[in-house]
């Protein structure tokens, strides 16, 4: 796989090049401010609210995106993915620049044809591999997190050298940055979220929690075990992989990890993943998002209020309030 670090971009590139930050979100706002701490040119493009409040807040012109979008060379699309399409075709499409960068953290939208682009534009992909509130703090520390790049359309022959500079500017090359295909970033995205990072790991926090607490064990307990640690063992994989972690653990919770941990992610799981996988690969997932929205999101506001009232939040909410790291 091709990997950029710092000195494979030029910051020069984004020189005189107004960049429109579109939605000042997680990732709005994380990318704005690295890129204006970076030296680059940024104007944000909102719609009227609290968002639009935050950015002026923190010192930025704000503009309708209409306006951000007539005044950019290089546009960045920060908008909930579901919005996208909406916004692209009232208010981007019909302002956007010949020979502007359209860009974005996410290739939803297009890789599943939600937005067709002009030929006369490029597109391009800058996608960080973590959340917004990351992508500011590790900037702030004189570090970065990782991103991916991907290049859909290079109208200028300039995509490329835009797409490295701009991630060099939210600080993305001082870890590394990876080439890939718009397909390969939505396509993985989309099922590490569903299968591992959220969707996997909820369920399984939930499941562990359930199981304790229907055995009769306090709700307390049931929380620290397998909440509060699930952190604190998560860090040490991060940090080191598998191999630091069992290190760390003692070799009683290694044995039980080695033996017990496949009992428990079994041959269901793994037909459970590739069912998930398919979906994605063929656009059924995609499909069924873009509808729910249409409907006003029943099944997403019903499935978050249930977890929202869950045992496992009341316990963690009191649990939480005891510890100082946790107290505002
Ligand atoms: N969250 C993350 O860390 C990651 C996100 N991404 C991608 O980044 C993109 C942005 O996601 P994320 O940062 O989570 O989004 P958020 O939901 O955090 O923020 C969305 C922003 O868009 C604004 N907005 C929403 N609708 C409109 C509209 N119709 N017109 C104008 N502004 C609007 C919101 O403002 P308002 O206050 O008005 O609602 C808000 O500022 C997505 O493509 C996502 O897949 C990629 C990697 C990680
Ligand atoms: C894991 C969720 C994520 O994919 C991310 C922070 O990278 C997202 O889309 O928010």
């Amino acid at each position: 796989m091709q990997k950029y670090y710092e000195s494979d971009a030029d910051p020069g590139t984004l020189e005189g090049k107004t960049i429109a930050v579109i939605g000042y979100g997680s990732q709005g706002r994380g990318q704005a401010l690295n890129l204006r701490d970076s030296g680059c040119q940024v104007v944000i493009g909102l719609r009227p609210g609290s968002s639009w409040q935050r950015a002026s807040e923190d010192g930025f012109e704000v503009y309708s995106v209409t306006e951000a979008v007539k005044r950019a060379d290089i546009i960045q699309i920060l908008l909930p993915d579901e919005n996208q399409a909406g916004v692209y075709r009232a208010e981007i499409s019909p302002n956007i620049r010949e020979n502007a960068c359209l860009m974005f953290s996410h290739g939803f939208n297009i890789h599943y044809g939600q937005i067709v682009p002009p030929p006369t534009v490029d597109v391009v992909m800058v996608a960080p591999k973590g959340p917004g509130h990351m992508v500011r703090r590790t900037y702030e520390e004189g570090k970065g997190v990782p991103a991916l790049i991907a290049i859909h359309q290079d109208a200028t022959g300039k995509a490329h050298a835009i797409a490295l500079a701009y991630a060099r500017g939210i600080g993305a090359t001082r870890a590394v940055v990876l080439e890939t295909t718009f397909a390969e970033e939505t396509e993985t995205d989309l099922f590490g979220e569903q299968a591992v990072l959220c969707g996997g790991i909820t369920s399984l926090i939930k499941a562990g929690f359930e199981t304790l607490v229907d055995a009769g064990y306090a709700p307390e307990m049931a929380y620290l075990e397998v909440l509060h640690e699930t952190k604190l063992i998560v860090d040490l994989i991060y940090e080191g992989g598998f191999t630091k972690m069992r290190d760390s653990i003692s070799n009683t919770a290694q044995y039980g990890d080695l033996t017990r941990g496949p009992r428990v992610i079994g041959p269901e799981t793994y037909v459970a993943m590739q069912e998930i996988l398919e979906e994605i690969q063929n656009g059924e997932f995609a499909k069924e998002w873009m509808l729910e929205n249409m409907v006003n999101r029943p099944v997403f506001n019903a499935l978050t209020r249930a977890d929202e009232e869950h045992l496992i939040e009341q316990v963690g909410k009191e649990i939480r309030g005891f510890m100082p790291q946790f107290r505002k």
